[in-house]
């Protein structure tokens, strides 16, 4: 299956979650990059919904990445990495070069960090600083609230209806990928992207 994609970023829990369908979510989603010959770049680490799709995706044959911070990066604190193992010097570094190498991002469930880092490539593509797709694992409906609360931010004029179209969001990965594939922006970056690479922003 081709794919218009070569890399993507995967952010997820550094837990695996009280409900199964979350682990069989981040399962299915490495099989989907698999099938499609996608490479994954992630956190890095085998904790959590982390540690399951970095292993399918490994298995499958393809190249792993996990960008990682120094001070996480002994054994104890986020397990072994598979693949090839990227360290940064902290967690801005991490997530400007994940936005570096991958082309698209998807997060699955997951808690703080997840969130975080979700929010920012939304933010950043709504600034212009990337304008690769992004996409949420909305698995057995963990993200509703989430996703009411963007809808309440457009009825109430803080999200354009433009910036709300930039979270693709399904409730499988194969559903997922497939809108992604078709992704195209809708909104204006509120600065040419060139612009911001000219301030080394990635
Ligand atoms: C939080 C715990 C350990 C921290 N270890 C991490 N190792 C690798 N990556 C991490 C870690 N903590 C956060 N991240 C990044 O955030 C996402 C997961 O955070 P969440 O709060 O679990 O959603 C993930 O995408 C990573 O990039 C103790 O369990």
């Amino acid at each position: 299956m081709k794919s218009r994609f070569s890399r993507i970023c995967v952010f997820c829990g550094t837990s695996n979650g009280k409900n199964p369908s979350y682990q069989l979510a981040a399962i299915q989603l490495g099989k989907q990059l698999v099938e499609r010959s996608i490479d994954l770049v992630y956190g890095g680490g085998s904790i959590g919904l982390m540690g399951q799709i970095s292993q399918v995706v490994f298995d499958g044959g393809r190249h792993v990445l996990g960008v990682i911070p120094t001070t996480l990066m002994p054994p104890e604190i986020t397990g072994e990495t598979v693949g090839e193992v990227r360290a940064v010097s902290g967690m801005h570094q991490r997530k400007a070069e994940m936005v570096r190498q991958a082309d698209a991002f998807i997060a699955l469930p997951g808690g703080y960090g997840t969130l975080e880092e979700l929010l920012e490539v939304i933010t950043w593509a709504q600034l212009g600083i990337h304008d690769k797709p992004v996409g949420l694992l909305n698995v057995d409906g963990y993200y509703n609230s989430l996703l009411s609360f963007m809808d309440n931010a457009v009825d109430e004029s803080f999200i354009t209806p433009a910036a709300r179209h930039i979270i693709v969001s399904a409730q499988t990965a194969q559903d997922l990928m497939s809108k992604l594939e078709e992704y195209a922006p809708k909104h204006c970056g509120v600065a040419p992207k060139q612009s911001w690479e000219m301030n080394q922003e990635l």
